[in-house]
C-alpha cells in the first residue's frame, strides 16, 4: 500500500493553502506584499509603512503612519526583568538563541499571552516589533564588553536599531542598505519558519510561541542561518584571487555553497537585484571594492558550473558585514525583520483556522508482538475492530 502513496519529500511543491499576505511568482521571477513589488516598496517606503501594509492589507495613509510610528517608538524600551535574563545567559550562546530566549521571557511575562483576538494578537505583535531592535542591539554590544544604548523616540526603525547598535547615528546610505535590506526580508509566504509559525498557531498556541518556533526554523543554515554562513565562506575565501581554488575544493567534497539555491526560485530570487544594489552603495561608501569582487568572482563560478542563482543571504550577509554587525548577529537581525511576515500569516491563520496535521506513510516493521503476551479483553476487541475494518 505504501508504495502507491505518493510523497512529496519536503512537502515540495504542494500547496498547502492559500495566503493573501505575499506573492511569490517563478515565472515573473516577482514578489508582491500584498500586491505591491517588493522592489517598489523596498526603494519608497520606509520599512514601517511595510509592515503596517503587511499587517493592515494596505499602505498606511500620512496620519495612520504617524500613529503608527509613535507606537511602535513608545515601546521599544526592555523591561529590567528580561535585561537581567539575556545578561543571565553564557556570552558563548549564539545570538539566536538568546533572541529566542528573550521573546520566551517576554510571552511568559505578558499576562494577555493567550489572547488570540486580533486586537489582542496586533497589540502583542507591535510591541514585540519594537523591542527586538533593541534586543538584537543588546546581544551585538554584549558581545563586544560594551553598555547598551538606550532607544530613541526621536528616530525611525532602523536609524535608531543602528543608533543602539553603534552609538552613532548612521549616515544616509547606511540607514538605507539597511532599511532596504529590513523591507526585503520581511515576508516570503510559506518559507519554513513561516509555516512553522502556522503549524503552531494552528493549534491555537499563542503568539509567542509560534514566534519562538519560527526563530528556531528560521536559525538553521538551510533558511535565514544562511546569511552568517555566506560571510563565513567570504572570511574562509579570504581574497578575490581565491575564489576559483577554493570553489573547487568545496565542489570537489561536495560542500553546500551558502547563499544560492532555493526551494521555490529556481532561476534567480527576485530580491537579489534589490539587495544587490544596496550591498554596491555599501561597498562604493567604505570603499571594500575587495568584497564586490569576492561576490563577482563567486557568483560567476558558481553558476556558470551548477546553475544555481545567489538567493537573498548572498548579497545581505556582506552587507551587514559592512555596516559593522558582527556575523553571528545576521541571523537575529532578519528575525526583526521576519516578524512582520510571521505576525500577518499568524493572524491570517487564526482567522481561518484549520489544524495542520499531515500523514505520514508508515515503513517500519510490520506488526508484531510481545513473547508470552496474552491479550487482556480491550486489547481482543482493538484485534477484532481491526480484522472488521479490513474486512
Ligand atoms: C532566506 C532563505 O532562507 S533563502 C535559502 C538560504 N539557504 C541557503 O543559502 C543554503 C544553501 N542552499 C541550499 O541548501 C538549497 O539550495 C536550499 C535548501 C535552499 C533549497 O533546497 P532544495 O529545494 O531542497 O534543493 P535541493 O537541495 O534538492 O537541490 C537540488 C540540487 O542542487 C544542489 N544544490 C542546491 N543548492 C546548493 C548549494 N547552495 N550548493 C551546492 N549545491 C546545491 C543540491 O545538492 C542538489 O543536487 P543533487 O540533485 O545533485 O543532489
Ligand atoms: O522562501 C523560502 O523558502 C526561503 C526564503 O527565501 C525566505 O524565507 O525569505
Amino acid at each position: 500500500m505504501g508504495d502507491t502513496i505518493e510523497i512529496k519529500k519536503g512537502l515540495a511543491g504542494v500547496t498547502a493553502d492559500r495566503t493573501a499576505v505575499s506573492k511569490v511568482n517563478v515565472e515573473t521571477n516577482s514578489l508582491l506584499y500584498r500586491g505591491y513589488p517588493v522592489q517598489e516598496l523596498a526603494s519608497t517606503q520606509p520599512f514601517e509603512s511595510v509592515v503596517y501594509l503587511l499587517w493592515h492589507g494596505d499602505l498606511p495613509s500620512k496620519v495612520q503612519l504617524k500613529d503608527f510610528m509613535r507606537r511602535e517608538r513608545v515601546q521599544r524600551a526592555l523591561d529590567p526583568a528580561v535585561v537581567a535574563v539575556i545578561d543571565g545567559l553564557s556570552e558563548a550562546a549564539h545570538p539566536m538563541d538568546v533572541v529566542r530566549t528573550a521573546v520566551s521571557v517576554l510571552g511568559a511575562d505578558d499576562a494577555d499571552a493567550w489572547n488570540n483576538e486580533p486586537e489582542a494578537v496586533s497589540a502583542k505583535a507591535l510591541a514585540l516589533f519594537a523591542k527586538l531592535p533593541t534586543v538584537v542591539a543588546h546581544i551585538q554590544r554584549r558581545h563586544r564588553g560594551l553598555e547598551p544604548i538606550a532607544p530613541r523616540n526621536d528616530l525611525g526603525y532602523s536609524a535608531n536599531f543602528l543608533w543602539m547598535t553603534f552609538g552613532e547615528e548612521p549616515d544616509e546610505v547606511a540607514r538605507k542598505a539597511f532599511d532596504v535590506s529590513m523591507t526585503l526580508y520581511a515576508e516570503h509566504s510559506f518559507n519554513a519558519s513561516t509555516f512553522t509559525a502556522r503549524v503552531v498557531t494552528s493549534t491555537l498556541s499563542d503568539y509567542y510561541s509560534a514566534v519562538v518556533a519560527a526563530i528556531g526554523a528560521l536559525k538553521g543554515p538551510l533558511h535565514g542561518g544562511a546569511n552568517e554562513a555566506v560571510m563565513r565562506t567570504f572570511d574562509e575565501i579570504g581574497a578575490p584571487a581565491n575564489v576559483v581554488p577554493w570553489l573547487e575544493d568545496a565542489l570537489e567534497h561536495k560542500r553546500k555553497i551558502m547563499g544560492f539555491g532555493h526551494r521555490v526560485y529556481k532561476r534567480g530570487d527576485s530580491r537579489v537585484p534589490t539587495m544587490k544594489a544596496a550591498l554596491d552603495t555599501l561597498v562604493d561608501h567604505y570603499g571594500r571594492a575587495d568584497i564586490a569582487e569576492m561576490y563577482a568572482a563567486l557568483e560567476s563560478e558558481f553558476v556558470s558550473r551548477k546553475g544555481i542563482y545567489p538567493n537573498l543571504d548572498f548579497p545581505s550577509g556582506p552587507a551587514y558585514h559592512l555596516l559593522d554587525f558582527d556575523t553571528d548577529v545576521f541571523t537575529p537581525i532578519f528575525v526583526a525583520s521576519r516578524v512582520a511576515g510571521w505576525t500577518a500569516h499568524i493572524q491570517e491563520q487564526l482567522a481561518d483556522n484549520s489544524l495542520i496535521r499531515p500523514l505520514s506513510a508508515y515503513d517500519g516493521v510490520a506488526e508484531r508482538h510481545i513473547d508470552g503476551y496474552v491479550a487482556d479483553k480491550a486489547a481482543r476487541e482493538a484485534m477484532t475492530r481491526r480484522e472488521e475494518l479490513a474486512g
